[in-house]
This record gives structure tokens, C-alpha cells and sequence, in this order.
């Protein structure tokens, strides 16, 4: 699915209305009501008592009116109260008038901010999209309140005081929400490790936004969903054999490492390929044959770390990096694959360390590289960003430079291209912060580039397989129970979800 700005945002909500030639308030009451039964499948009167609906001047405060009079008529103990304001926006001013008699609106004042108890719900409508300069005096006073209580929030649509798709001005105070409910579509502040504090956990809830708009939006950010990966993965020929899924090799490990590459080789296995080989320095041989006996061991003459390039004319595609180390010899490897690949290339690890120690060698990356940093290996490749919002624009900035795509690992790991979009994944657990990981993903990457994918459709169909797998492995071992292992076993049936089933 799209990601849209807050603009978009609002043009959808326009689209919507023509399209339907209904009215706004006819949208902001199918909005609001989703929110409410949002909350009546969690929480029943009594566990939400009282419940305090806190509203700002435009229409998230319009929002936050509708769903106190909804759960007043569910029978919950509601509160309602207003900021001051100079105007209200037609559709909060319509749906203060339904407000039913035993619900006042009470207008808040610094002096006099309600007492919020543990046990309360709050509703937090105090601005969402529209939100256009930084909080300051009453409104930030209300949200600094919302802050100390010991209360659960749930936010309407965004945190207040959060920006949709842009940095926080520093000084602006902002909701620090248990739950986010937004509509229909996730915010990009919603994916950014800096906002988890805000955002809490957040929900989407349909609100039946215009297909079309939402199908022709010009955007380059998306969320990837199994709509978005359809018909990217073809399903295995009935007469297939080894050679036709590829050849990949497998530049990887090093003394005290060979667990990396054995795990590369394993994850790699489990992806489709149909050969595998498998480059480790000497040490790696025994290891690697009884660990993998499926990948064929090619050892490098050097004991403890790589040192020769082997020929690559066997190959479909190469990967490089998990466990491997920066000695000299590995670095001069990895400026000969560079030269003289002629196939699909994945980088991880210290590959992307020798990258950034050595810059001079990006200029000899080969287009459509795929390479797998973290933010700290990102940062070594890239520069340092000032923030996360800062970070997306140094990957966007890469990418197009050197023709690469970059998946910028992390929990919603974000895919950048060459043509300048970020891919936001969608699947994936805090199970799979833990060592190893990384590597999984790295043979999952070169197994599918080696089947001939292309680099867009391998690095999508990779990321979201790769935590799929780590979600069902979750289910069997729990999050902290996770190991790198675990997930090489779950890859066979993410990738089987998302093949294309054949049609009659
Ligand atoms: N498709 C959607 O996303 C829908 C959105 N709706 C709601 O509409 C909201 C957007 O409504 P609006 O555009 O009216 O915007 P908001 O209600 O988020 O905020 C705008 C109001 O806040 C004031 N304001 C902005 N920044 C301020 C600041 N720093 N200090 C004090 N006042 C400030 C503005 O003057 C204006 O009155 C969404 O967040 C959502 O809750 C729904 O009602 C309908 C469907
Ligand atoms: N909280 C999380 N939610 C989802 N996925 C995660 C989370 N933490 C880590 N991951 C995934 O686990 C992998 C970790 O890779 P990496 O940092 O390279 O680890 P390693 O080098 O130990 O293999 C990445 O693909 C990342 O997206
Ligand atoms: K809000």
C-alpha cells in the first residue's frame, strides 16, 4: 500500500466525498465510528471508567466529538472537553450540536485541567494531520498533562503534536500514546524508531477511502503488503531442474565466524536456489560440509580469513559479507568481485565496512547491487543523519548515486531504490534482534537474484519473506526463545505464501 503525506492525506479525504458526492461530516462520522468500535472490541464500559475525550479546534477534534457520543451511548462514563479556540471547523461545530444532553462539553483552562485517574481511558482528538506550528501555551500545557497522567491514551488518527512526515521542531511537547488509531493507511511517522515513544502501538482502520485515488496517488514511499508483492514470485516450473533455479556463491566467514556463512548458506538453501556454493577461508571446510552438506565447500587457501576470489563463471549471482573480516586480503577480494562480476551482486556485513573505509571502491559497485546495511553500517557508508527523517533522505540520496538498492535494516526495514523510493516492510518481530539475522537475510537475498529475479522484486519479496519467517518462528519459540536458526526453517512457507498460485 501507498504511504501518503498529510496533504495526500486530504486530497484522499476530497477524492472521497466527490466520489461519493457525500460530505465531509458524513466521512468524519465513518471515521470516528471505526475508532469507536475499535475500542468497544478491546474494552467494555466498566474497564474504561471514566473515559476522557480530549478535543482540539479541527476536525481530529471533530473526530474525538463523534466517538464521545458513541461510547456515551455504549454506555460508557464519558468526559468531553474542548481547547479554547478563536473558530471550530464546521464539522466539529456540527457535532458539538449532536452532543446528547447528559454530555457537556467542558473547555478546558490552564488553571483548572481535569484530574485524570490511573484507571481512566483517554481519548486523545487534539490535532492530527492539520497539526501546522509547534505546540505552545494552553495546547502544550493539555498535552504535558496527558504526559504525566498514569492514564492509557489512545490516540486519534496521530499522536498530538506529532508532524505526519517531517522532524519535530524540538521544544513542541507531543502525546506519548499507549495506542495510535489511524485511517485506513499507516503515517511514515508511524515507521521511524524516533516516534515508538510517541505512537505507541499503532492500528489502521478502514474507512472505504477512495480505490482509485488511492491506486493513482503519485508517491514514491510504500508499505509493503502481499498485495504489493503479488505476481512477483512464479511459482516452480514442472520440469525445473537444479540449473534452472541458479547457482549462487557465497563469499562468507572467518575464524570464530563460520557460523555466519553456515547460517547465509543455510538460509540460502531454503530460498529456492539450486546450487549452492560456498567460499570459506580453510578453517570453515569441516564445519561447512557437516553443517550444509546440501552447499558445495569451496575453500580459500588462506586459514582464517579470505584472500582469492575464486572464479566466477560458474555463478548467477554472488553474496558477500556475513562473518567475513577487514584483514587486507579480504578487502582486495572484495575490489576483484567488484571488477569483475558480471552478475547480481548482495553486499552485507564487512563488506559494507570495506565499502565505507574505502570509498573509493563504491564508484566501482556494479548497478543494481543490493546491499543490506544497519543504521550504524549505513551511517559508515553514508555519513551521519541528524535524525530518521534525515537518514531516509541520505538513503534516497545513495541509492540514486550509485544505482544501488539499499535495504536499511530495522524494524520496519526500509528498501531504497535507484528511482527513489523507500519499500517500508511490513512483517517482522523484536525476536529477530539477535545475532545472525542479518545473515539469514543476506543468502535469502542472493538465493533469489541468483533464481533471476529482479533486484526490485528479490530485495521486496526477500525483507517481507525473511520476517515473515521470523513471525511464524516466534509462534513455536516465543520472541526472546528467537535464534538466527530458527528462521531458516520458516522461509520454505513464507516464500510458499507468496508465490503466484497457478491459475486454470
Ligand atoms: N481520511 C482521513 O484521514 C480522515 C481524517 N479525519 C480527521 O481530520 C483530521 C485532520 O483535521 P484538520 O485538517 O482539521 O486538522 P487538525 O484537527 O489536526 O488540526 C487543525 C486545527 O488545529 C489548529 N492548529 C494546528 N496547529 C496548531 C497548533 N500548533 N496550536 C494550536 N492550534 C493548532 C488549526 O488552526 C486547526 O484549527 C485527521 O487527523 C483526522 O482525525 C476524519 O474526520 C475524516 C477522515
Ligand atoms: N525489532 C525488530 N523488528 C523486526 N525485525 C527486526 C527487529 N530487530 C531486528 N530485526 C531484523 O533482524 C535483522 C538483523 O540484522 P543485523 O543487524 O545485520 O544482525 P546480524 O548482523 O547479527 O545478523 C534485520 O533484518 C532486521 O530487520
Ligand atoms: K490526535
Amino acid at each position: 500500500m501507498r504511504i501518503l503525506t498529510a496533504a495526500q492525506t486530504r486530497q484522499a479525504d476530497q477524492a472521497t466525498i466527490q466520489e461519493e458526492n457525500s460530505s465531509s461530516a458524513a466521512l468524519m462520522e465513518r471515521a470516528a465510528t471505526a475508532l469507536t468500535e475499535w475500542i468497544l472490541a478491546r474494552l467494555s464500559p466498566p474497564e474504561a471508567d471514566p473515559t476522557l475525550v480530549f478535543c482540539g479546534p479541527g476536525n481530529n477534534g471533530g473526530d474525538g466529538l463523534v466517538v464521545a457520543r458513541q461510547l456515551h451511548q455504549a454506555g460508557f462514563t464519558v468526559q468531553v472537553f474542548a481547547l479554547p479556540a478563536e473558530g471550530y471547523s464546521p464539522d466539529f461545530d456540527a457535532n458539538r450540536q449532536r452532543l446528547p444532553a447528559g454530555l457537556a462539553l467542558q473547555t478546558l483552562s490552564a488553571a483548572a485541567l481535569p484530574v485524570i485517574a490511573p484507571d481512566a481511558l483517554v481519548v486523545d482528538a487534539l490535532f492530527g494531520t492539520g497539526l501546522s506550528r509547534p505546540l505552545t501555551g494552553l495546547a502544550a500545557a493539555v498535552v504535558q498533562h496527558l504526559n504525566q497522567a498514569p492514564a492509557r491514551v489512545v490516540a486519534v488518527d496521530m499522536p498530538s503534536g506529532l508532524l505526519a512526515d517531517a522532524s519535530q521542531p524540538a521544544a513542541s511537547p507531543v502525546v506519548r500514546a499507549r495506542h495510535t488509531v489511524s485511517f485506513e493507511l499507516p503515517k511514515l511517522a508511524f515507521l521511524l524508531p524516533q516516534n515508538a515513544a510517541y505512537v505507541g502501538r499503532w492500528h489502521t482502520v478502514p474507512i472505504g477511502l477512495s480505490r482509485q485515488f488511492l491506486a493513482e496517488v503519485e508517491t514514491n514511499m510504500y508499505f509493503t503488503d502481499t498485495a504489493l508483492l503479488a505476481g512477483r514470485l512464479p511459482a516452480r516450473d514442472q520440469f525445473g531442474h537444479k540449473g534452472t533455479y541458479g547457482h549462487a556463491l557465497l563469499l562468507a566467514g572467518s575464524r570464530g565466524k563460520i557460523g555466519a556463512a553456515v547460517l547465509a548458506a543455510q538460509a540460502c538453501l531454503r530460498s529456492g536456489v539450486g546450487l549452492l556454493t560456498v567460499r570459506t577461508p580453510a578453517v570453515g571446510y569441516d564445519i561447512l560440509q557437516t553443517s550444509a552438506p546440501e552447499a558445495m565447500a569451496l575453500t580459500d587457501p588462506a586459514p582464517d580469513f579470505l584472500s582469492e576470489l575464486p572464479e566466477l563463471t560458474p555463478y548467477s549471482a554472488v553474496g558477500m559479507g556475513p562473518g567475513i573480516d577487514k584483514a587486507e586480503e579480504t578487502k582486495h577480494v572484495l575490489e576483484q568481485l567488484l571488477r569483475h562480476a558480471k552478475v547480481p551482486l548482495v553486499l552485507d556485513a564487512d563488506a559494507l565496512n570495506l565499502l565505507g573505509a574505502n570509498p573509493e571502491l563504491l564508484q566501482l559497485l556494479p548497478a543494481d547491487t543490493i546491499l543490506t546495511p544497519h543504521p550504524k553500517e549505513f551511517e559508515r557508508l553514508a555519513g551521519p543523519a541528524r535524525d530518521d527523517y534525515h537518514r531516509l533522505e541520505l538513503l534516497r540520496e545513495f541509492c540514486r548515486l550509485h544505482r544501488c538498492y539499499t535495504v536499511l535494516k530495522g524494524a520496519h526495514t526500509c528498501l531504497g531504490t535507484p528511482a527513489g523510493e523507500l519499500y517500508f516492510n511490513s512483517t517482522g518481530n523484536p525476536g529477530m534482534a539477535t545475532g545472525g539475522s542479518g545473515d539469514v537475510l543476506t543468502g535469502i537475498l542472493t538465493a533469489l537474484r541468483a533464481q533471476h529475479l529482479p533486484a526490485l522484486d528479490a530485495a521486496l519479496l526477500g525483507i517481507y519473506a525473511h520476517g515473515r519467517a521470523g513471525d511464524l518462528a516466534a509462534r513455536h519459540t516465543g520472541q526472546a526463545g528467537l535464534i538466527a536458526g530458527d528462521l531458516t526453517r520458516f522461509i520454505g512457507p513464507a516464500l510458499q505464501e507468496l508465490t503466484t498460485p497457478d491459475t486454470f
